[in-house]
């Protein structure tokens, strides 16, 4: 007796042994009928059956035409919830929803969606893989709330890995990280930096809610776009947070226009930080070495007036690293959820 395969004509599936060698088939995944011998085939149905909703108890919210299942909340910022979600169909992503809790906000929620498609279009050198480390917008609009108020909404494609920010890696090392993790975040957050600067923009607002991790691939994301500016514009911040105050260089607090420099600052005040210093002097813990805690107080108060390019202040961190640590080796930074 001849044994034949019998695949699917319709979606090339495997088919179980038929019961009987004049039988039909049935596909399970695309619902078309085969003949036992494979011969004669009926066409598949016009559309396949309805998958079942995805986790149907979860809530949905529509944005742009296009309708998502929440997951669950990433993030509480200054003036926006932001939620892990999944568009509801078939061929499904992952993406990040951020809405705006008071109604005023919208402006900045459309500043902030405007600067990153205009630096995901940029040429700046660099461009293939930092475009990769920022948000990346997938569409704009509003999104209901539970009493029914639309509020405005951003959808930006979710990056796995990147959940923790420089505030929750403090919550979990309450005396400061480790000063050899604190290399690598630093390096990452100058590199990303220069990028934006080349690219010619200011960020405005490098603070630690704003710097997410990859705890495993020693890599860093910037989020928290709404205070960006074009560099050279002379525009003063378009928002601040007040519960950051001691990251801001007095200048720019004080209404002064964001430059590089005051990035680079805000930067460095945030690696004092996470270190377990403090963003107002930018002293750090004495058991940080002293070629890297010369550097952060030098790069902390942003008011030298001159031009700083971000990567080469990475250039001086990795001299400091290697005098305090020797050549670079790969040490393991854990945070929740990673080994
Ligand atoms: N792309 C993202 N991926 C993962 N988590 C994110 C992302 N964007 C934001 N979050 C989380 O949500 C929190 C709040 O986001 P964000 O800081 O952008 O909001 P905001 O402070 O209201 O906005 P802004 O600072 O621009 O006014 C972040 O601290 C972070 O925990």
């Amino acid at each position: 007796m001849e044994l034949q395969l019998l695949k699917c004509p319709g979606c090339g599936a495997k088919l179980p042994p038929p019961s009987s060698p004049n039988g039909i088939l049935t596909c399970d995944y695309c619902g078309a009928m085969v003949s036992a011998k494979g011969a004669a085939v009926w066409p598949k149905p016009a559309r396949p059956a309805d998958d079942p909703p995805f986790a149907p108890d979860r809530p949905r919210v529509t944005v742009a035409n296009t309708r998502y299942v929440l997951l669950g909340r990433l993030g509480r910022g200054d003036g926006s919830d932001v939620f892990l979600a999944r568009r509801d169909s078939r061929l499904t992503e992952l993406v990040v929803l951020k809405v705006a809790r008071a109604l005023d906000d919208k402006d900045l929620l459309a500043r902030e969606y405007e600067v990153l498609e205009d630096l995901q279009r940029t040429d700046a050198q660099g461009a293939e893989y930092f475009t990769r480390l920022l948000p990346q917008p997938v569409a704009r609009g509003t999104a209901k709330d539970p009493e029914g108020i639309a509020r405005a909404a951003l959808v930006y494609r979710w990056t796995s890995g990147f959940q923790h920010t420089f505030s929750e890696a403090r919550e979990v090392y309450s005396d400061g990280i480790d000063p050899r993790a604190a290399v690598w975040m630093w390096k990452r957050a100058l590199e990303l930096l220069g990028f934006v600067h080349r690219a010619g923009y200011v960020h405005g607002a490098v603070l630690p809610p704003h710097l997410l991790l990859h705890p495993r691939d020693h890599g860093l994301m910037l989020v928290g776009w709404s205070s960006a500016v074009r560099h050279r514009s002379f525009q003063s911040l378009p928002s601040t947070s007040a519960s950051h105050r001691d990251f801001y260089p007095d200048a720019l607090w004080n209404g002064g226009v964001p430059t590089p420099e005051t990035d680079v600052a805000m930067c460095a005040r945030s690696i004092t930080w996470v270190l377990g210093g403090d963003p107002a002097t930018g002293a750090v813990p004495s058991r940080v070495p002293a070629p890297l805690a010369e550097l952060l107080r030098a790069q902390h108060s942003g008011r030298s007036g001159l031009d700083v390019d971000a990567w080469s202040v990475k250039e001086q961190v990795s001299a400091a690293a290697q005098e305090a640590f020797g050549p670079p080796s790969y040490v393991p930074f854990t945070l929740p959820g990673w080994r």
